[in-house]
């Protein structure tokens, strides 16, 4: 029997939830004030509806190894709970609901950014890059990467420098996000012939990979300061998160506590969440600032 739960777990809620966090804190930056009501609503139906179905079809298309494995075992369709037909029916019908939600009410620039993002993971990433390469979650980061560009183009009709800075967070931030992870799972991976990095390099291999692209997002997150697109109120927080990032990226090289990739991981979520949420607070902080 399927259940509305089914339906929701097909969308990945969690991650879609910190997707479309991304995509409203692009919008937010975009302006000065707030910006139109068409972006805001639509914007964020319309990305959130995108990248649901993208996950309903990452589900549909990775059923069979999804049931190897112990962390996605008991997801709808491994179950049963829902069949492939349904899955198709429900991830077209929000899919094109997404499109003409962007098209009408949006731009038709962010409708096509956001097309792509929706091929270029439920496609792309899926069924090639995912078995293709170890590299597969670095290319494919550009997908999850997309939505603060797809919420800055839904208010300004354009990409402008500033968005491209958030897509660079976000797809600097993917791989150790991922990686940690994939340590803690790689049995998994392996069970199914995916070729995760700490599969085909070895965890050690990972570890170094994970602490070189912390550095990178150190960097990276520095630049919205540096190009004076936030202020002193996002580095000060920037700061103590990266601090913990860097803290669990060498602590994961001198220590082989089984839970502590689990545990980086878990970071690595929060440390993005609060990262967009001090970009917001220090976007209106500075206009409060400047106009009082
Ligand atoms: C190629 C890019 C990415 C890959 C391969 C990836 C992989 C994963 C995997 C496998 C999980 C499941 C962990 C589990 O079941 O315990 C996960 C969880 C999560 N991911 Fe990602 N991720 C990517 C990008 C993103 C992006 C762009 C976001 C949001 C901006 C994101 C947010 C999250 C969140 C919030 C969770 C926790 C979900 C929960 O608590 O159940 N991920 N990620
Ligand atoms: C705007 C738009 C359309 C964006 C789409 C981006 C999107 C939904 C990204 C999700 C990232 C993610 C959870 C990847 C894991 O896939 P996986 O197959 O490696 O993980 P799994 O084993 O948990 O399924």
């Amino acid at each position: 029997m399927s259940h509305w739960r089914d339906y929701l777990e097909l969308c990945k809620p969690r991650v879609v939830a910190l997707i479309v966090f991304t995509a409203v804190v692009g919008m937010l930056l975009a302006t000065t004030g707030l910006p139109p009501w068409n972006a805001l609503l639509a914007g964020t139906a319309g990305i959130g509806l995108a990248a649901s179905s993208a996950a309903a079809i990452n589900h549909l298309l990775d059923r069979r190894i999804d049931a190897v494995m112990a962390r996605t075992r008991e997801r709808p369709l491994p179950t049963g709970h829902l069949t492939s037909t349904r899955v198709v029916v429900f991830a077209a019908v929000i899919g094109i609901a997404s499109m003409i939600i962007l098209v009408v009410f949006v731009n038709v620039l962010t409708a096509v950014l956001t097309f792509a993002s929706l091929i270029g993971y439920a496609v792309i990433y899926t069924t090639w890059l995912k078995r293709a390469t170890p590299q597969n979650i670095v290319i494919g980061g550009a997908a999850g990467a997309a939505p603060p560009v797809l919420g800055w183009t839904s208010v300004t009709g354009q990409v402008d420098a500033d968005a491209l800075l958030l897509f660079l967070i976000i797809f600097a931030w993917t791989p150790p996000h991922f990686w940690a992870l994939a340590i803690y799972r790689r049995a998994d991976y392996a069970a199914v012939d995916i070729p995760m990095l700490p599969v085909t390099h070895g965890v050690n291999f990972t570890r170094w990979h994970i602490l070189f692209y912390t550095i990178l997002l150190v960097i990276v997150t520095t630049l919205p300061w540096l190009t004076g697109m936030s202020g002193l109120v996002y580095l000060a927080g920037a700061t103590v998160l990266n601090a913990g990032f860097l803290w669990y990226a060498f602590a994961l090289l001198r220590n082989d506590d089984l839970q502590l990739p689990m545990r980086a991981f878990k970071y690595s979520v929060v440390y993005l969440m609060v990262l967009f949420a001090l970009l917001m607070v220090d976007h209106y902080f500075t206009a409060w600032t400047v106009g009082a």
